[in-house]
């Protein structure tokens, strides 16, 4: 049954999962749904609706042009693990490092890493802001991805500072995303970027306005940035 959802909701997409792929999905799943019993991880419960809202969503930012073989991806504001989880097991060559402010959000990740058997894993507790400050992460990532973690013109300022130049970041956004791109002109082109390309995205029985955003990075981002928040705040890009 949620296999038979999941197929139905990764149909637009072009993508084929193996019968190890479904099942690994199928226990993120189930422990997604347990784990939320005692824990904040998502608002959304139903299998079938798990299988739209999340696993599909989250692959709907994947194309292989832009996740080269064996690619370094930092998910930011990773939370329950979207999009990371469903993209590394899709792509078991790629090496996903899961990123958030909250660490009990990591550690339900890392039962679910060691579940489903998802190895290249790796872990950041911190806030973007300041670990994009730390040499061992700047500009470290070829792909950075993100969802619903903050407006466009916040977010890139925190990501485009991790992506490696010739890497790109790759932004889930909702119905506004029209208008995030033009509220973040000069914030991408500050921080050395350039919107690649937008691509619309329809997820199967939801209406709202959905589109996945590639931003390449082409120069080197000023040291200055990601600024404090207080200061980010005052002054948006
Ligand atoms: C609304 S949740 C989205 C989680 C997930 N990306 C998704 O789409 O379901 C936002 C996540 O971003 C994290 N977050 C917010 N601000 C952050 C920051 N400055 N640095 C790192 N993580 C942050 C939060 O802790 C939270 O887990």
């Amino acid at each position: 049954m949620f296999d038979r959802d999941l197929k139905a909701a990764l149909d637009p997409f072009n993508i084929l999962l193996t019968d190890r792929q479904y099942e690994q999905i199928y226990v993120f799943t189930t422990l997604l749904i347990e784990t939320n019993k005692v824990m904040n991880l998502t608002a959304i419960t139903e299998p079938k609706e798990i299988a739209v809202k999340h696993m599909a969503d989250s692959l709907s930012c994947y194309d292989k042009t832009y996740f080269p073989k064996g690619a370094a991806v930092l998910d930011l504001g990773t939370g329950a693990g979207f999009p990371g989880i469903p993209l590394a097991i899709l792509r078991p060559d790629l090496h996903v490092t899961f990123f958030d402010s909250l660490q009990k959000r990591l550690i339900f990740l890392k039962t679910v890493v060691s579940k489903i058997g998802i190895s290249n894993a790796a872990f950041i507790h911190g806030r973007a802001e300041d670990e994009a400050h730390r040499a061992e992460y700047r500009e470290q990532f070829d792909v950075v991805t993100s969802r619903a973690v903050a407006r466009l013109n916040i977010l890139t300022e925190w990501a485009l500072p991790y992506v490696r130049i010739g890497g790109v970041f790759a932004a889930l956004k909702g119905a506004q995303y029209e208008e995030e791109l033009t509220e973040a002109s000069s914030a991408i082109s500050i921080l050395g970027g350039t919107v690649a390309e937008i691509r619309p995205v329809h997820l199967i029985g939801i209406e709202d306005k959905r589109a996945a955003l590639y931003i390449k990075k082409d120069r080197t981002s000023p040291k200055k940035y990601p600024r404090k928040p207080k200061i980010a705040a005052k002054n948006p890009l």
